[in-house]
């Protein structure tokens, strides 16, 4: 299958990550590499690209050979940035970039099982050495677990009928493909719900975060990306929807501002210092002409911040 993913935000990305001559930056969701591409060329720098899926690893391997050494592609969730980072003998880094989700590849590609609209295994893993898939998931948690993050990682407000429609259709025979379940999620619904999006959409975004564990990977890759930027070095990331806009924005301002004192104290007791200083005070959205040629950039959102000088 052709690799085929616009980069969303690509020049404001760039730009924020102020990109110089000698640099070390982190594209801590390579993808196909549209992102890490244009901070090569931007100048004489080096790229680490990480990405946890190896059909995006090797595409950008591929595309990216040019760069020569310029440019490093390695395997992992970028929970352990720190770690990856660390075993190529690099301490700090003056950018890090995460354009978080899935990409159009991904997405598009059947065989991976992300997809409402096309038959395909029930998956959803991007690492597939993930022990967890959405067919474990959709077969295995009960009928609570199933509401709790259909609600939780779905919004999805019809998560009581949805899940109970699955645990009675599941005791008759398991879950193995997309489509069986999006028809499935389609028949319990109310009639209503069936005229605006697709009914499967919240559902599925909210079976690829549990299967990939991408808030909890999040949380600790921000914390991971703050301790190894260098002083004066940026982190941009670019979220789809509000559950990780919102995680994104806490986490920035906790660390802008982590004192923890409370409010009537007249001097700070905590000792907590902040270490970053936040660059976009309102996320940073595509404009109408962008959303017009991609239409995934629709929901994107940046948010950037630089590492302070004394953190
Ligand atoms: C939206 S795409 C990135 C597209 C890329 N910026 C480009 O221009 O082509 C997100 C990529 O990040 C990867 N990814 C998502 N979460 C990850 C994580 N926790 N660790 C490593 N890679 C991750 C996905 O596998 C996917 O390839």
């Amino acid at each position: 299958m052709e690799f085929s993913h616009v980069p969303v935000l690509l020049y404001e990305t760039i730009d924020l990550l102020k990109i110089k001559d000698g640099g070390i930056y982190v594209d801590a969701t390579l993808g196909g590499g549209g992102h890490s591409e244009e901070i090569l060329k931007r100048a004489n720098c080096r790229v680490i690209g990480l990405d946890q899926d190896d059909d995006a690893l090797a595409y950008a391997l591929k595309r990216l050979t040019s760069f020569g050494d310029r440019f490093i592609a390695l395997k992992g969730n970028f929970r352990q940035i720190r770690k990856v980072v660390y075993q190529l003998g690099i301490d700090a880094v003056d950018g890090v970039l995460m354009d978080l989700g899935v990409s159009s590849f991904q997405l598009d590609n059947p065989e991976k099982g992300f997809s409402y609209n096309q038959d395909g295994p029930l998956d959803m893993r991007m690492d597939s050495k993930n022990p967890k898939t959405a067919a474990d998931v959709v077969n295995t948690y009960s009928e609570k677990e199933l509401i709790s993050i259909f609600y939780e990682y779905g919004e999805e407000r019809y998560a009581p009928q949805i899940a109970r429609a699955i645990v009675k259709r599941r005791e008759k025979k398991p879950f193995t493909t997309t489509l069986e379940l999006a028809e499935e999620i389609i028949r319990a619904v109310p009639a209503k719900a069936r005229r605006e999006k697709h009914p499967a959409k919240r559902v599925f975004q909210a079976l690829r975060i549990e299967v990939n564990d991408e808030l909890g990977s999040l949380e600790e890759g921000l914390v991971g990306a703050v301790e190894l930027l260098k002083p004066g070095g940026r982190i941009v990331v670019i979220t789809f929807h509000s559950l990780e806009d919102r995680l994104v924005k806490k986490f920035f301002r906790r660390e802008e501002n982590p004192c923890v004192c409370p409010k009537d104290f007249p001097v700070c007791v905590c000792g907590k210092k902040p270490r970053l200083k936040i660059i976009t005070k309102k996320p940073i959205i595509p404009g109408p002409q962008e959303v017009e040629k991609n239409r995934r950039s629709h929901s994107a959102k940046l948010r950037a911040a630089e590492k302070l000088s004394f953190a």
